[in-house]
């Protein structure tokens, strides 16, 4: 055990040094500043520096020979450097690096939302020496490579800024708390530490020093570890789905009521409503926030066999967005169901026998429109009908009197619920393709370690080398250069 430990020590200060080559900036860099708060008229605006020349530019536009105590707000007058005009009253809050969001020197500029007064300030702090405007993102790029947040939690605080729902705004907090960091950070130390015993084993086996079990405690390791992260990854990509807005398509026969349907549950005439079949050609979407979950809802062409070409291409549009589908909402004309009840069915069965190109399980719900056209004897015999077990979950309602479109959204409610889950509980998901990507390459290398195990051992460890990079690629720890762009590309300026 004491050999091991010592193996395992000394082999850990090696590989973590190659490993954990972290970027440390130590250059000089350009100060930076933008507007922080949203553009338009309002109360107030925020104006950020970050940089080393964020304490010159505080002191040449309030006129003051010392640096304020930093993050203490102060009142105080703005002037323009250049002619010592006055261009607002205003707050200052000063950060002293590297106790600040981005770990530099920093200033807060809390003005009167004006154009004319932001504009004004901005181009003050433009004329002060080393002073440029930032590019989007940029102090967040900052936050990340001072060390400040991983790229996780830089993507988190992204997602926080652009949710537009609560169930949006839980997930992108917890990944901005650093919950699914510290999970590919765990991994990743155990990537290393089952990575030091093998290398020990290589370096010091000859030496009889080494304990039998240790390549054993290391499969073992990687087992786990595989097991972990297929589990992670089996989540019916709930994270990113709850990121980019779930797909709800509304698909059925010409006239069921698609259309109609959109329109009652978004509250707006989103799509035309006629009598004539074969209406809607083009996919109409609709953004909606149902339940706190982010929806886009499509409605479809109706689906028949036509002659007619631009009917025809409807048709087909409206398959490709069934198959991409995360619920199929299938509307059908309840007065008609009496008469044609086998048709649901089979219709019901061509809709869901294409598989979803994503192998995505997708739920769907049966609508049953225009339930005031029915008799209530019709209405009992229709319902009847619907406890067909092979049937999926069924809505009555009318798009005409908005009976049991309540319902309706509470039903919809519960199967996103089912789909995404409460981001606040359970193990964190990850949320972008990017994660996956780099943990189905982390996956692949284990698999293959457990494929050379047995025939090269230096062959098995470069393989955990390049699981522990692929990790590490996720949160940043390692060669980043090339996604850092694409990722800050995606902040607003300011952030
Ligand atoms: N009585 C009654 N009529 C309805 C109801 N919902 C829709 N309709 C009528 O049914 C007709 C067809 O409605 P749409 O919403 O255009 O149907 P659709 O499924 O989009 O039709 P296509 O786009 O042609 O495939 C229109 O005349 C609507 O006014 C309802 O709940 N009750
Ligand atoms: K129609
Ligand atoms: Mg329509």
């Amino acid at each position: 055990m004491q050999a091991e430990m010592v193996f395992a020590g000394k082999c850990l200060t090696s590989v973590s040094f190659s490993l954990f080559k972290r970027r440390h900036h130590s250059v000089v860099r350009d100060t930076i500043f933008a507007l922080s708060s949203g553009h338009g008229k309002c109360g107030v605006s925020v104006i950020r520096t970050s940089g080393p020349a964020s304490g010159d530019a505080l002191r040449l536009l309030t006129g003051w020979k010392q640096l304020p105590s930093p993050r203490r707000v102060t009142l105080t007058s703005l002037l323009c450097p250049a002619t010592g005009e006055l261009l607002d009253r205003g707050l200052v809050v000063w950060f002293a690096g590297p106790k600040s969001f981005t770990g530099e020197d920093c200033c807060e500029y809390h003005v009167h939302g004006g154009p004319a007064v932001v504009m004004g300030v901005l181009q003050a702090l433009g004329s002060v020496q080393m002073l440029r405007p930032a590019e989007p993102g940029e102090f967040t790029k900052r936050a990340f490579q001072n060390g400040k947040l991983d790229l996780t939690e830089a993507e988190g605080l992204g997602d926080l800024i652009h949710a537009e729902t609560e169930i949006q705004r839980r997930q992108a907090l917890r990944q901005m708390s650093g919950d699914l960091g510290q999970l590919y950070q765990k991994w990743s130390r155990r990537l290393v530490t089952a990575l030091a015993h093998i290398e020990a084993f290589i370096d010091f086996s000859e030496d009889d020093n080494v304990e039998e079990n240790v390549l054993t405690t290391v499969d073992t390791e990687v087992r786990k570890l595989r097991e972990e992260l297929e589990e992670h990854l089996r989540d019916s990509r709930r994270g990113e789905r709850l990121r980019d807005g779930l797909h709800l398509v509304l698909a059925g026969a010409t006239n069921a009521g698609k259309s109609s349907l959109l329109n009652v549950t978004s509250q707006k005439p989103a799509a035309i409503v006629s009598p004539i079949p074969g209406t809607t050609r083009d996919v109409v979407e609709t953004v909606l926030n149902i339940g706190g979950y982010p929806v886009i809802m499509s409605d479809t062409a109706g689906l028949r066999e036509s002659e007619d070409p631009i009917e025809k291409e409807g048709v087909r549009r409206a398959k490709e967005r069934l198959d991409n589908a995360d619920i199929i909402i299938t509307v059908v004309d309840a007065s008609k169901v009496l008469l044609n009840r086998i048709s649901i069915l089979t219709h019901l069965k061509n809709l869901l026998s294409s598989p979803s190109s994503e192998g995505n399980h997708r739920e769907v719900l049966l609508v049953l429109n225009k339930s005031d056209l029915l008799h209530p004897e019709g209405l009992d015999k229709v319902q009847e009908l619907c406890e067909d077990p092979e049937l999926p979950t069924t809505c009555f309602l009318s798009c005409q009197t908005s009976q049991g479109v309540g319902d309706f959204i509470n039903i919809l409610t519960q199967k996103l619920e089912k789909i995404c889950g409460d981001p606040l509980h359970g193990a964190p998901s990850l949320t972008q393709t990017r994660h996956r990507l780099h943990l189905n390459k982390c996956l692949s290398a284990l698999e293959r370690y457990t494929t050379y195990r047995e025939q090269d051992l230096v062959l098995a460890a470069e393989e955990l080398r390049i699981s522990h990079r692929e990790l590490g690629a996720i949160t940043g720890k390692v060669g980043v250069e090339e996604i850092l762009d694409i990722i800050f590309r995606d902040f607003c300026i300011g952030k």
